[in-house]
């Protein structure tokens, strides 16, 4: 229903995962029902579906880059818009059923493995690591005694009563991963000045400077690219699409006519949404004649040159 605030949402549990930290940074979620499922692919599916109104899902983290299952299940299957995006600060713990368990093998969500691969290899090295949909559920396998050792958020461990033998198992001081709140497609919020506009291009592989022009289209209008990525379109070997991502929103003039022209000279493109940008990072100064009020003064002007002629 148009004009109905979300309030059920989905995300990927068991609870005390990541996800479900980011998902009660929404004001919205924690006056809503939070429903945890078990795999990313089932949360967008469950807001696809009319089960939820909304779901948290990962999109991409300082250390890894991006959750390759998140991109591909924003366009694979009907249109699917973000609304909102979250950056939560991570930090993980190692965590055991009991002190006594030797630690040969380390279960946790794969961006998670990853994230502290360095620190497992330089303090177990002889541990193997082995990969789960979630570090909540890591937590849980090691609750059940069916896995010996997790690196899980520290309230995941505690929420399960884990003992907890190593803090801060991360391998960057800083990491940081930024969820994107889902939802079925409907019209953008309004600009708040500091947005974000999330794409898919599919260019002409048969042209060349076919990217070029993807990146002129931006540049032209004073659209700054904070994310740039390829992935495969599973079509055949050498066929990629690019998601991207712009500061601005689609009711902007800049952005607005930069889509145009992607339109123009894309073989596809998808948006993906326009929402608040999360963080300390505020919009670089817009290039002379490419600020929002110059693009407000040259549609007058052009307005008065059909109307009037001068
Ligand atoms: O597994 C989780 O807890 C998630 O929410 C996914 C994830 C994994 C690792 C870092 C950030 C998010």
């Amino acid at each position: 229903m148009p004009g109905v605030p979300p309030s059920r949402f989905a995300y990927l549990g068991p609870p005390g995962s990541f996800s479900e930290a980011a998902l009660r940074r929404l004001p919205a979620a924690r006056r809503g029902t939070t429903i945890p499922v078990s795999s990313i692919p089932d949360a967008l599916d469950a807001v696809r579906d009319g089960d939820v109104d909304a779901a948290l899902v990962p999109l991409e983290n300082s250390q890894e880059g991006s959750v390759p299952v998140t991109l591909d299940g924003l366009v694979d299957g009907a249109p699917l818009l973000i609304t909102a995006e979250v950056v939560l600060p991570v930090t993980f713990v190692l965590a055991v059923a009991s002190k006594s368990t030797p630690v040969d093998r380390v279960v946790s969500h794969p961006h998670a493995i990853a994230q502290c691969r360095s620190w497992l290899r330089r303090h177990y090295p002889q541990a193997t690591l082995g990969e789960v949909l979630s570090t909540s559920a890591a937590a849980t396998a090691v609750a059940n005694g069916t896995e010996p050792a997790c690196v899980c958020s520290p309230l995941a461990a505690e929420q399960r009563g884990l003992t907890v033998i190593a803090t801060d198992v991360g391998d960057g001081d800083r990491a940081a991963t930024r969820f994107a709140l889902v939802s079925r497609p409907g019209p953008a919020g309004p600009p708040t000045g500091n947005d974000v506009t999330s794409l898919v291009v599919y260019i002409s592989h048969d042209k060349v400077g076919a990217l070029e022009s993807v990146l002129t289209q931006l540049s032209v209008r004073g659209v700054n690219l904070t994310r740039i990525e390829s992935r495969p379109t599973g079509e055949r070997l050498g066929r990629y699409s690019f998601y991207l991502d712009c500061a601005g929103h689609i009711n902007e003039p800049g952005l607005g006519e930069a889509l145009m022209g992607l339109r123009r000279v894309c073989a596809d493109v998808r948006f993906l949404g326009s929402y608040p940008r999360d963080g300390d990072d505020g919009p670089v100064p817009a290039p002379i004649g490419l600020a929002r009020h110059d693009f407000a003064d040259a549609v007058t002007w052009l307005r008065g040159l059909r109307e009037a002629g001068a």
